[in-house]
Formats: structure tokens, C-alpha cells, sequence
């Protein structure tokens, strides 16, 4: 059998104002000199100012670049960016930790993750989904040498962000299912102590739904773990099969098709509730389970029209044919994909 490698953060610093810290830890971790920091419009104000203050304190030399989206494109811009540059800081969602992942990943520099959102768990992963023509790819890259979650400021975030990262979570249940699916029919790689790991992190956050509040530190928190635990799963699976499957090949497509698409995590819930019942398991109780954490669960809710619903279903199976599902390798025919969203009450 050949070797594994698995790649984890070396630290993770999770409290409230810990980003006011990014500077002596970064300076801890033994760097110094150039620091890019890799942010949003929104969230340099909201959390990479404090960042690139405490950088500063600690006389790092600061360059700050702004990104809007995850593609190979912005990946590019940002490696030119990169000038005697010792270490990338991603301040954000999770499209500015994914192209601070895989920038940093291509140079061979090392970075650190500081989420704004508890809304995906690919805070600690060393997956980068990235955008492309074809909709979306997972590539590898490398996982954050540090975490700093600053729960003051995820408590704070719209409440709407925290809840697709609950909804992300939930999805592991479908993706799981995929992921032995695949195993069985196609002899995929399967690990089990990822989906285990996997599934235990999606029933600890149903169980804990009722106590997930808008403005608690204590929700910032749980959530956070859950998410880095999630991450954890895709670390020891070498892949995002773990807390990936047909609901995010669903909310992929749904991401070409749609003028404006809603939040990663929200319609990759929406996705398992449809995907459930596609595996004949228990998609009430999905959906029970999302709507508890007030994460949406139907077309009106997010914001999106019933038939690019429909086009998603259909196309979904064409979003990384390689991994296989539940979709099969001819995908859901439209009259099916209809039946299946009216079924499940998403249209
Ligand atoms: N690599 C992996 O394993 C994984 C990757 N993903 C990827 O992550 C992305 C989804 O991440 P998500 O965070 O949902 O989406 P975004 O990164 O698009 O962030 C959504 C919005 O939230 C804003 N925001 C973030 N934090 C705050 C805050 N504290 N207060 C106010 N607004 C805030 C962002 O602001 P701003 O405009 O400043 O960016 C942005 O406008 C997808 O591209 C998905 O594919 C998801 C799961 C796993
Ligand atoms: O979103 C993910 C896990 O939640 C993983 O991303 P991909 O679907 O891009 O592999
Ligand atoms: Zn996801």
C-alpha cells in the first residue's frame, strides 16, 4: 500500500478579538517581513483592517489585494502579486480563503485562514473549489498553517451566513451517501474514518440546532468547530468527497444558471433535501433539521426561479462527471426533476 499524506492546520486560535492577535501569531509562527492580505469588499472593513493593523504592529509590511470571485483568473492576479511575499492572510468568506489557498499553494508560501462567516467548511481544508467554464472544480491544494476564527466578529455577521454553514454541514449526510455509492458501484476510494467523522459532525449540529442563535458567541463557536471539524474529513480523504456530493454537483449548476445565485451552503441544504429523496432516506427529516436552523428550504427562499431549479437538476450530473452519485452518469430527465423538486416541496 502506498504512503498518505494528510495536511492539517499546525494552530488554531478560535475567540473573541483573537484577529487583533494575527500579528504575534504570525510573528510566533516564526514569520516576517512581506504579508499579502487577500480580502472582500465588505469584510476588509469589517475584519482585515484589524488584521493588517496587528500585522503592522509587529512590523510586517503590509500589501492588501481585494478579490470579488473564485476563479483561476483572480488566482493568476493574485500570484503576480506576490513579491518577496512571506506569508498570504485570506480575511473573509469563503471565496478569499479558497484563492488565498490555492495562490499561496502555487508560490509554495504558506498561509493563514481568518474566516469572517461561519458559512463553508473549507475554512481548514486543504480543497480549494474554484471556478471555472465548466462550472466549478476541486483541486488540491494546502491547508493553512494557522486558523484564527474570531468569534466576536463571525457573532456578528448577517445570521444568514451561519446558517448556510449549518446547511453545508447537513449536506455530508447526501455526500456520504454518494461517496459509498460510489465505492460500491465504481470501486471509488472510500475512507471510513472520514465519513465517519463526517457524518458524526453533521448529527452533533442537528442536535444542537435549537441552541444556534443569531448575535451568541457560543453559536459562533460551535459552529466554527463543526465547520473545522468538516474540513477535517475532507483533510483525511485527500478530497471533498466527505462533505461533497450530488447536492453540491446541484448547487454548482445552480451557480451557472442562476442571475443570482444565493449562499454555497443555502442551496447545497436545498440540494440534500432533493438528493435524500433521491436515495430514498428521510429528506423530512433534512428538512426539518434546516429549517431549525433557519437556513432555507425552498425555491422562494432563496430567491431563485422554480425552473433554473429545474435546469440545475437536469445538468447537475455534468458538474465533475468524474465523481459519482446518485445522478448517475445521463443525470435526472426533466419531467423527473420536476417531480422531484414538487415532491420535496423546493417548488
Ligand atoms: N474549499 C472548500 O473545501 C470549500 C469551499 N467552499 C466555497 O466557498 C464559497 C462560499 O463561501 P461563502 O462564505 O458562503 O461565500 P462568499 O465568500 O461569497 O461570501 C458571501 C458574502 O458574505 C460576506 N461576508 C463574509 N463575512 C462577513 C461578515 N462578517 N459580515 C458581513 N458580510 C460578510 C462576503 O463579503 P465580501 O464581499 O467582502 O467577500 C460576501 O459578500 C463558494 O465559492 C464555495 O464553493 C465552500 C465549502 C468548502
Ligand atoms: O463545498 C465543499 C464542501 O462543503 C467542497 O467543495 P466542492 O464541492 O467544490 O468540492
Ligand atoms: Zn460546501
Amino acid at each position: 500500500m502506498g504512503s498518505k499524506k494528510i495536511q492539517m492546520p499546525r494552530e488554531v486560535h478560535i475567540g473573541s478579538d483573537v484577529i487583533n492577535d494575527t500579528g504575534s501569531i504570525c510573528k510566533d509562527l516564526r514569520f516576517s517581513g512581506n504579508v499579502l492580505v487577500v480580502t472582500g469588499p465588505n469584510t476588509l472593513k469589517i475584519g482585515a483592517n484589524k488584521a493588517i493593523e496587528s500585522l503592522e504592529n509587529e512590523d510586517f509590511s503590509v500589501e492588501v489585494s481585494k478579490i470579488t470571485t473564485a476563479t483561476s483568473e483572480t488566482v493568476e492576479k493574485l500570484e503576480e502579486k506576490l513579491n518577496d511575499t512571506s506569508l498570504i492572510v485570506g480575511v473573509g468568506g469563503g471565496k478569499v480563503i479558497d484563492v488565498t489557498k490555492m495562490a499561496a499553494s502555487n508560490a509554495g508560501i504558506y498561509f493563514v485562514s481568518v474566516p469572517t462567516a461561519a458559512s463553508h467548511d473549507g475554512i481548514a481544508s486543504p480543497l480549494a473549489s474554484i471556478k471555472n467554464n465548466n462550472g466549478s472544480v476541486s483541486l488540491k491544494a494546502q491547508a493553512p498553517i494557522c486558523v484564527i476564527g474570531d468569534t466576536n466578529i463571525i457573532r456578528n455577521a448577517p445570521f444568514r451566513l451561519l446558517a448556510a454553514g449549518c446547511a453545508d454541514i447537513i449536506s455530508n449526510y447526501t455526500a456520504i451517501k454518494d461517496w459509498q455509492l460510489a465505492n460500491k458501484l465504481q470501486n471509488d476510494f472510500y475512507s471510513e474514518s472520514a465519513a465517519a467523522l463526517s457524518l458524526m459532525t453533521a448529527k452533533l449540529i442537528i442536535k444542537s440546532s435549537k441552541s444556534i442563535k443569531k448575535g451568541l458567541e457560543e453559536s459562533a463557536r460551535l459552529v466554527v468547530k463543526s465547520l473545522f471539524s468538516s474540513g477535517m474529513a475532507i483533510s483525511i480523504a485527500g478530497s471533498s468527497r466527505p462533505a461533497s456530493g450530488s447536492e453540491h454537483k446541484f448547487s454548482h449548476a445552480l451557480d451557472k444558471i442562476a442571475k443570482k445565485p444565493a449562499l454555497h451552503g443555502e442551496q447545497c441544504g436545498i440540494g440534500t433535501i432533493m438528493m435524500m429523496n433521491l436515495h430514498g432516506g428521510d429528506w423530512q427529516f433534512i428538512k426539518n433539521a434546516l429549517n431549525d436552523m433557519k437556513a432555507p428550504t425552498n425555491a422562494y427562499d432563496l430567491g431563485i426561479d422554480p425552473d433554473d431549479i429545474v435546469d440545475a437538476l437536469t445538468s447537475a450530473h455534468t458538474i465533475r462527471p468524474e465523481r459519482y452519485t446518485i445522478l448517475g452518469d445521463r443525470g435526472l430527465s426533466r419531467n423527473t426533476a420536476k417531480k422531484l423538486a414538487i415532491k420535496t416541496g423546493v417548488i
